[in-house]
């Protein structure tokens, strides 16, 4: 069997031969994992898919399958292969939990091991954290316009782009803040809710709607969302609806929870006469669940509009994140050990945004004492500290003119890598998706609401400590030295 030792790209492979034959395998370096730019032109960034991968890494080793597949590609030589037979992950990593919310250039992730293990976790590694991170901060875009009261069911995987994306796309809607979704699989290996309505076809296999409807409440009396725009919603979907409770009410049946699900037209139009009907016949608190395509801004532009919904199933556009499907998140090397001394390293470009921060680094996170929203975060090398009894400055290397002071005792200071692995140990006690769940609520709290805004959001300040920009001003002059 193939295991996902060859869920990477064929360059880190050749890569770690040519280390191994120079001898350059086991030199110890260290990487970190970042992103540039919030994806959704967002204000923040949620972070996922830590569980998933420490799963990977737990179980990374080459079968004698992937053996004999890399040796029947012909690039790799024996010697090299059964190197191969042993191999396993012996380092340490450091990493934000999911459901912290990040922002651009901040270390997510640490890895401090040897190279060629570095260069075999890039890519999985990589495609994990970036796919859970977007469709994680998808959600939470949706649950922070819909409010903390409506229900969001996920209803993506029939659009997912395949069964991955969709099984850990349900979880990581989870953490971005939705209450269910219509996913078995994802229902069955995570213990999330699962939830979901019914088709048109449900409908349309019966000789009328009402019918249909009878038959559904008959079977399913506990959850009656009933889907009411296969014919003509207000003429004959929603009067039939009503045929429907007011024959539980007489029966004593009608469940806490029954109402219709709108899945075309103008939504809002709908709902508010919708809403009016049921009211006038007795049920006004009949829930009005939609779907349609929804993303984070037509369930904005819904609400300002009036609508009654108060349930929304969100599929497509949330799964595939459409609007923004793929999260720029990467990996670069920060250092590496030669002779036994630590020599930080930097990636440099013509692009100043894209130069790298070198050395071993953490994030120091500063919150109001008071409010306990965030107001900064600090990238700093590994164990600096900030001392919350002296005025801390917040100014950037880049805008030295620009600062602020924040008084002494106004703040709070955390530490935001934790460790995960330690030489090849398994030591972070793993939160279940319920605490990781409450965690990504609680976190979303510390911010702003105008850090949260869908259009042009405020910017987190996000900065160096004075010690890593004098590190990095050293070594990329050293670097520019060697060209100069
Ligand atoms: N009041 C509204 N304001 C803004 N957008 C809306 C409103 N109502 C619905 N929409 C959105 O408009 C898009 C198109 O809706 P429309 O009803 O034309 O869908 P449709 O799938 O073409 O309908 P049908 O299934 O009847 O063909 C969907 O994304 C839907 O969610
Ligand atoms: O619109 P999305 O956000 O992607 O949400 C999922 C969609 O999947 C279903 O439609 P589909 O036409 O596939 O099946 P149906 O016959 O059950 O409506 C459902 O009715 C939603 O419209
Ligand atoms: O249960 C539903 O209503 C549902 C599930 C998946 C996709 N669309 C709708």
């Amino acid at each position: 069997m193939y295991t996902n030792a060859l869920l990477t790209d064929l360059y880190q492979l050749t890569m770690m031969q040519g280390l191994y034959f120079e001898g350059k395998h086991n030199q110890a370096c260290v990487f970190d994992r970042y992103y540039r730019h919030n994806p959704f032109s967002g204000g923040y960034t949620v972070v996922a898919g830590l569980d998933h991968l420490i799963e990977y890494v737990k179980n990374i080793h080459f079968s004698d399958d992937d053996l004999a597949y890399l040796k029947s590609t012909g690039n790799f030589r024996d010697e090299f292969l059964d190197y191969l037979k042993n191999f396993h992950f012996t380092g340490s990593i450091y990493a934000m939990p999911e459901g912290t919310v990040a922002f651009p250039q901040e270390v997510l992730l640490r890895v401090e091991t040897t190279k060629n293990e570095s260069l075999l976790l890039e890519t999985c590694m990589s495609m994990i954290m970036n796919h859970e991170s977007l469709i994680a901060t998808k959600a939470r875009r949706v649950r922070c316009v819909a409010g903390t009261q409506d229900t969001l069911m996920e209803f993506g995987l029939r659009r997912a782009q395949g069964a991955s994306a969709g099984v850990y796309g349900a979880r990581s809607a989870m953490i971005g803040g939705f209450n269910g979704t219509s996913n078995m699989l994802a229902g069955a290996r995570f213990g999330i809710p699962v939830m979901g309505t019914m088709a048109h076809s449900w409908i349309m296999s019966f000789p009328t709607e009402l019918e249909a409807f009878r038959c559904y409440a008959k079977h399913y009396p506990n959850s009656l969302i009933l889907l009411a725009d296969t014919y003509n919603t207000l003429k004959q979907g929603v009067p039939d609806a009503i045929t429907i409770f007011q024959e539980m009410k007489d029966a004593g049946t009608l469940p806490p929870f029954y109402g219709i699900r709108l899945d075309s037209g103008d939504l809002a139009y709908l709902s508010k006469e919708a809403h009016k009907m049921f009211a006038a016949a007795g049920f006004p608190d009949a829930v009005i669940a939609a779907s349609n395509d929804l993303d984070e801004n037509l369930i904005a532009q819904l609400k300002l509009q009036g609508s009654t919904i108060s349930s929304w199933g969100v599929g497509t556009n949330l799964i595939t994140a459409k609007d923004s499907p793929s999260m720029g998140g990467v990996f670069k090397m920060a250092g590496q050990y030669e002779n036994g001394t630590f020599v930080p390293k930097i990636k440099m470009s013509d692009n100043a945004e894209k130069i790298s921060n070198p050395g071993r680094k953490n994030v120091l996170r500063i919150y109001d004492k008071v409010t306990g929203k965030m107001k900064a975060d600090i990238i700093v090398l590994e164990g600096e500290t900030i001392d919350e009894s002296q005025d801390l400055r917040l100014s950037s290397d880049i805008t030295p003119w620009r600062f602020r002071i924040i008084p002494a005792g106004s703040y709070t200071v955390r530490t935001m890598l934790q460790p995960i692995f330690l030489q090849g140990e398994l030591v972070y006690q793993q939160p279940t998706l319920a605490e990781i769940i409450d965690y990504a609520n609680d976190e979303i709290d510390t911010l702003w609401p105008e850090y949260k805004r869908l259009v042009n959001p405020e910017m987190m300040w996000v900065q160096r400590s004075e010690t890593l920009s004098k590190l990095r001003h050293e070594v990329l002059s050293a670097e520019a030295a060697h060209f100069q």
